[in-house]
């Protein structure tokens, strides 16, 4: 789809837009700017910009800082600054240009800009604050003509000049005055102003145009005789070249890492793939799909007096010349930044929309999980996530919103590595002393972190050759299984960044509720039922044994939540508890605990209440036990006779004594094993499927899996079922409080 903005007849030379595209700068090939800006859906000259003396060869809209930057074949420069409704030129300080400046563009970051000029120079400017004017750093080791084209690296450091000496080149563009310290590159080492990295020799044309791809990876331009060129920082001495059948390219820019588009003398914008592992250029298509090339007919129209004569009609083409510049107008990924993190800072990210990480340089993790260097990490809608940096990092981050933030705050992550020192200790002396490693619990009031400080745990100890067991006996929000269960696993490896632990073999226990509270009794015992499997695999896996265990905990602290602490404390036998964020509870745990040490944390800034956030995580990680964590699996949806399986609810309701039968007591209602028949009543409820052949036996035995009931017709007595297997593995089955709406 195009949209067509005119500006008269005049051929465009150059054009720039304001940050949110209702201004745009043009040169009409004169020696002013004019400023059109859309009022009523109709564009209207608001400024004309007049201090050139000859025709305006380049504008450059800074969006943030709202200069522009104008260059022109009168040898200067100007900086635009807007004031009290004015545009006020000052010029630049290009003392030894004494030919056209043929390009200017500011750095990713607005705090300088380059130029290129007929007379060989390439200069980055900035402004010198204490004497107020735009000074200029030249670069020494020029090329051999006309520099026609510059392009900045999103590191803000690195620049791309082509020329008419048919080469590209990659320059350092660090300015010690503006620049507080030197970046890492993948293009080679940022030193000093000028430094050349990198030499490219294109064929034999002028080269008109070049650019960095979005993550400054790949780098492209284009020259005068039709021919595509790309490289990648991977492997700088490889030139992939696509030699075209078009007419000349006058423009390139990517649309993310392997889009290329380019324009010129054809009319038409095509667009090429760059495949930098394969090393090619292949072409996909036109963006103006056009029948005919205008272009090509034209030109030869000119020189076809037969042509002439016979006044074919011109073919109608959305461009009808030449393809001088080509801008983005509207970013199809968002803003792509990139940020440094000092040292012992975290990066934080509550994702609206979607948003990808890559680390550039240094060291950081999420989680406890270590980020690889170049490594793309997506995440969606809703999603939290903490990068933090030990020794200091460079991310680039894109996504459409500011939905992430460097935080300043004091930061407990040194607290909790230190923890990880200590635990570590201790399974050292366990290893030595062939005795068992810590077992901590991790407790505290709701959404203090509870879940993050057991993964970080985990996962820093995973990265050791540890393989600690991970229990989570949160109900509400299980890290291992879905909700309404508790779980447990062996961690042989860290996290994923963004689909969690890969779930191995986990150990499964029903409860069916989303919180303790609903029924505590059955949450206690099927606690004691987890300890001992767990006690048994410690006991019985030396390995195991050593590297210990790790309990989550609910934040449910009333009464009888308090009272289950303690229970968990003594089944597991844990040595250590971790009380985030609570005084209270830490001090009240340690006099009614007496062997067990006691650790207070400080919860992080970080975490932050997600009570709405609550019910679409539950669903999700239900969603994502049936389709898989990137929506990757194919779950079985079949029909079942009710006689084929049996199924069961856990508890019955407390009933006062005196509304039972004379006599009769009702022991333990909690942990009743109560038959039920299917009826309409467990559409969309999530069925357990146990391990157990004995209805008796179900409160001890684990679960092998889940279903959830789409559909019960009580005529035909059948139910249909979700499922990850094509059939139910065992015919004993537990209702769950917890439901799941199918909407895929
Ligand atoms: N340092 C951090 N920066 C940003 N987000 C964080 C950080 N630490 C944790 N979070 C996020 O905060 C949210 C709450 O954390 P978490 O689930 O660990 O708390 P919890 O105490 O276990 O909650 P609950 O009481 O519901 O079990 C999660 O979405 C988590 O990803």
């Amino acid at each position: 789809m195009s949209e067509i903005h005119s500006f008269g007849n005049l051929p465009i030379i150059a054009h720039s837009w304001n940050k949110d595209r209702t201004q745009i700068a043009v040169s009409l090939g004169k020696n002013d700017v004019r400023i059109y800006q859309k009022v009523a859906g109709k564009w209207k000259l608001t400024h004309t910009l007049c201090e050139h003396l000859s025709r305006v060869l380049a504008i450059d809209w800074a969006p943030k800082t709202n200069q522009i930057v104008t260059a022109s074949a009168d040898y200067n420069a100007y900086v635009w600054t807007f004031e009290n409704d004015i545009w006020k030129p000052q010029m630049v300080e290009l003392q030894r240009t004494s030919r056209a400046v043929c390009c200017a563009k500011w750095s990713p970051e607005e705090n300088k800009f380059a130029i290129g000029s007929s007379d060989k120079n390439v200069a980055v400017c900035y402004y010198e604050k204490d004497q107020r004017f735009w000074a200029a750093e030249m670069i020494k080791k020029k090329p051999k003509s006309t520099v026609t084209c510059i392009a900045w690296h999103p590191n803000n450091q690195l620049l791309a000049i082509g020329s008419c000496d048919y080469r590209c080149r990659i320059y350092s563009a660090f300015v010690k005055t503006v620049d507080e310290q030197a970046r890492t590159s993948n293009w080679g080492k940022i030193t000093n102003t000028g430094e050349l990295l990198h030499e490219f020799q294109s064929e034999s044309g002028w080269i008109h145009d070049v650019a960095f791809s979005p993550l400054g990876d790949n780098i492209a331009w284009v020259s005068h005789n039709s021919i595509i060129f790309a490289v990648t920082a991977d492997n700088p001495s490889r030139i992939t070249m696509e030699i075209t059948s078009y007419l000349p390219f006058r423009c390139i820019i990517f649309m993310n890492e392997s889009t290329i588009i380019v324009g010129g003398h054809e009319f038409s914008p095509l667009i090429y793939n760059y495949d930098q592992r394969n090393g090619t250029i292949d072409f996909l298509e036109k963006l103006d799909r056009q029948e005919t090339s205008t272009g090509r007919q034209s030109i030869g129209r000119l020189f076809d007096q037969a042509a002439m004569q016979t006044q074919t009609p011109e073919p109608v083409s959305t461009h009808q010349s030449m393809i001088t510049q080509i801008v983005p107008y509207q970013k199809e990924n968002g803003n792509l930044k990139e940020i440094v993190i000092e040292a012992g800072q975290e990066l934080r990210g509550d994702v609206d929309e979607t948003l990808t990480v890559e680390l550039r340089s240094g060291k950081a993790e999420i989680f406890g999980t270590e980020l690889a260097i170049g490594q793309k990490y997506q995440f969606t809608s809703g999603m939290k996530f903490a990068i933090f940096t030990y020794w200091g990092c460079t991310v680039n981050i894109i996504s459409p919103h500011e939905d992430y933030y460097v935080a300043r705050d004091e930061n407990p992550m040194h607290i909790y590595l230190n923890v990880h020192g200590m635990l570590e200790q201790l399974r050292q002396k366990a290893e030595t002393e062939k005795t068992r490693g810590p077992r901590i619990m991790v407790t505290g009031l709701p959404d203090v972190g509870k879940s993050t400080v057991c993964r970080m745990l985990v996962n820093w100890a995973a990265r050791l050759g540890r393989t600690p067991i991970l229990v989570d006996l949160d109900v509400g929000q299980n890290q291992i299984s879905i909700p309404g269960t508790i779980a447990a696993m062996v961690v042989r490896r860290p996290a994923s960044v963004e689909e969690g632990f890969r779930i191995e073999m986990p150990l499964v226990f029903h409860y069916g509720y989303k919180t303790p509270g609903e029924n505590i009794g059955l949450y206690n015992e099927i606690i004691s039922s987890m300890a001992m499997y767990v006690n048994i695999r410690s006991e019985n896996v030396e390995k195991s044994l050593i590297s210990g265990v790790v309990v989550n905990t609910c934040g449910y602290i009333r009464q009888e939540g308090y009272e289950s602490f303690k229970h968990v404390a003594k089944t597991f036998d844990v040595d250590i508890i971790i009380v985030l964020d609570s005084e209270w509870l830490s001090t009240k745990l340690t006099s009614d605990l007496p062997g067990v040490k006691v650790i207070t944390l400080p919860k992080s800034g970080g975490v932050v209440p997600k009570d709405a956030a609550k019910d679409k995580f539950r669903e999700n990680k239900i969603r994502e036990y049936f389709y898989g964590p990137r929506n990757n699996i194919c779950p079985h949806v079949f029909t079942i006779e009710f006689n084929e399986i049996k199924i069961y609810k856990i508890g019955a309701p407390q009933i006062p004594d005196s509304c039972l039968p004379a006599g009769m007591i009702l022991k333990n209602p909690y942990n009743k094993i109560l038959p039920i028949a299917a009826s309409p009543a467990l559409m969309h409820h999530v069925l357990a499927v146990s391990s157990s052949n004995d209805p008796e036996q179900l409160l001890a035995k684990n679960i092998l899996g889940f279903v959830v009931v789409q559909q019960v017709d009580s005529e035909k007595r059948t139910l249909t079922l979700l499922s990850p297997q094509p059939n139910v593995k065992n015919k004993l089955l537990i209702v769950s409080d917890i439901s799941f709406v199918d909407m895929k």
